[in-house]
């Protein structure tokens, strides 16, 4: 049974090391994904966590060891493949949205389709789909600072997921919400990865959140660890 996982799997690290100058930021970590997995990451500021996820989603190339996406190496990929996996099996949602001010929320919603390529018409109606399915339709021509803290995190949330990403990078994707929305954006961001069977690796200080996840890894110092699965 312990093979099961390892044929599910989608993402993996190797030994990975990263470095800013001489400063060791990740020191040899190992990870598994399995597709549709929900991983969360915590640990005090500064330990590596946001390090590690840049090395994960081939932002950052690590000084040692592996990445693997699909049982590709990231490191033997070219910077337009790496860019093309960014644009179109991966998604990003971080602390605040970081929503693009002069598109509509439709439009920000939008954005991952069509940079892959897809019509305008089509892919504004797929958005509109999944900010229907967040409560969020009414929503559709207003701009970013038209809408509250929690309703653009749920739109960063969308635009994340619009194009089922095989993997969602989440770096704090609640911190800047009170308590009650944190847990409202987090079920529903959750709920629809995993009905389209998205893979989310989830950097939080939070351990309430980090109970919400299949497995739970923290980081000290740069060196990660597996904690016991937590669902
Ligand atoms: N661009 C950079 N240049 C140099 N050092 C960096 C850089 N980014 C991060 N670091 C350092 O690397 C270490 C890990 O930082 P990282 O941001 O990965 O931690 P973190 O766990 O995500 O922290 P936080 O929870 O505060 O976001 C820290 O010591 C940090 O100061």
């Amino acid at each position: 049974m312990g093979e099961a996982i390892n044929t599910s799997e989608i993402l993996s690290a190797t030994g990975v090391d990263l470095f800013y100058g001489a400063q060791m930021a990740v020191r040899d970590a190992h990870l598994s994904v399995a597709r549709g997995e929900v991983v969360a990451i915590t640990g005090q500021s500064g330990s590596g966590k946001s390090s590690l996820l840049y090395c994960l989603a081939g932002v950052l190339p690590p000084a040692r060891g592996d990445v693997r996406f699909e049982g590709r190496s990231l490191t033997r990929l070219g910077d337009d493949e790496i860019s093309g996996l960014r644009r179109e099996r991966f998604g990003f949602v971080f602390q605040y949205g970081e929503l693009l001010p002069e598109l509509t929320i439709e439009e920000n919603t939008a954005l991952p389709l069509r940079l892959a390529g897809q019509r305008k018409g089509p892919a504004l109606a797929a958005a509109g789909a999944v900010l229907e399915r967040l409560g969020l339709g009414e929503l559709r021509e207003r701009r970013p600072s038209q809408v509250s803290g929690g309703q653009s995190q749920r739109v960063a949330v969308a635009r994340a997921l619009v194009h089922r990403p095989a993997v969602v990078f989440a770096d704090e994707p609640t911190g800047s919400l009170d308590s009650a929305n944190a847990t409202a954006v987090l079920e529903e961001f959750l709920g629809l990865a995993r009905s389209q069977d998205t893979a989310v690796i989830l950097v939080t200080h939070d351990p309430a959140v980090a109970a919400r996840a299949d497995s739970h890894y923290t980081m000290a110092d740069g060196v990660l660890a597996p904690r016991e699965a937590t669902a």
